[in-house]
């Protein structure tokens, strides 16, 4: 079968792509199978470019096709932050109860009408014989006065997706994996795939 590199550590990531190209006729791996795989630096100031710096990096060390996903969390209270640093928003460690609970606390107070916030994601695939391409996806929303909910995985238990009435933690998956801002990127860049192998 076909490998895609899926370029990411994140279980929660992994998961979501494996189930959303289940059927596709890919074989989807991800760096949790290549564990010697080096730490790309993400020092882009869009997601894009971060998604691009990851994707290349993989893609050129193992000479295979890799998509690489840079996604996070946008609140307009806070002038677009977490944004580019949400998985290190309450500090290097990535600690995603740390980075909800900080979140909360510069929300605290702040009424309904001014929790607006969306979620973002880039995808790069690359591969080492052709120029990358790049899509994105988004996620309308809001943040909730207090966590809710098991499923997904970082901010979920804090993000009510617009028109529902339940956080993302709360949806089961494959109700996430149609309305997320993963599945809107990965729904644009779904028919390129073909043409990089
Ligand atoms: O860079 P890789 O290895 O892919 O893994 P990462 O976890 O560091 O991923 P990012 O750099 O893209 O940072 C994404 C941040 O946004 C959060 N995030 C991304 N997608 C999300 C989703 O679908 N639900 C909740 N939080 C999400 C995630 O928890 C991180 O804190
Ligand atoms: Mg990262």
């Amino acid at each position: 079968m076909k490998e895609i590199i899926i370029a990411t550590k994140n279980k929660g990531k992994v998961n979501e792509f494996k189930e959303m190209l289940n059927g596709s006729g890919y074989q989807v791996t991800s760096l949790l199978d290549y564990p010697d795989s080096v730490d790309v630096e993400e020092s882009g100031v869009t997601f894009v470019e971060n998604a691009i710096l990851k994707a290349e990096a993989i893609s050129k060390h193992y000479r295979k096709i890799t998509i690489a996903d840079d996604s996070g969390l946008s609140i307009d209270y806070l002038n677009g932050a977490p944004g580019v640093f949400s998985a290190r928003y309450a500090g290097e460690e990535k600690n995603d109860a740390a980075n909800l609970s900080k979140v909360l606390t510069e929300l605290k107070g702040v009424p309904e009408a001014k929790r607006s916030a969306r979620f973002h994601c880039a995808l790069a695939i690359a591969s080492p014989e052709k120029e990358t391409f790049t899509v994105e996806g988004i996620c309308e929303g809001m943040i909730t006065e207090k966590m809710e909910g098991e499923n997904g995985f970082g901010y979920d238990p804090i993000f009510k997706p617009r028109g529902r009435e339940v956080t993302m933690a709360q949806l089961p998956k494959e109700e996430k994996n149609t309305i997320s801002h993963r599945a809107d990127a990965l729904k644009k860049l779904e028919k390129g795939i073909a043409q990089y192998f």
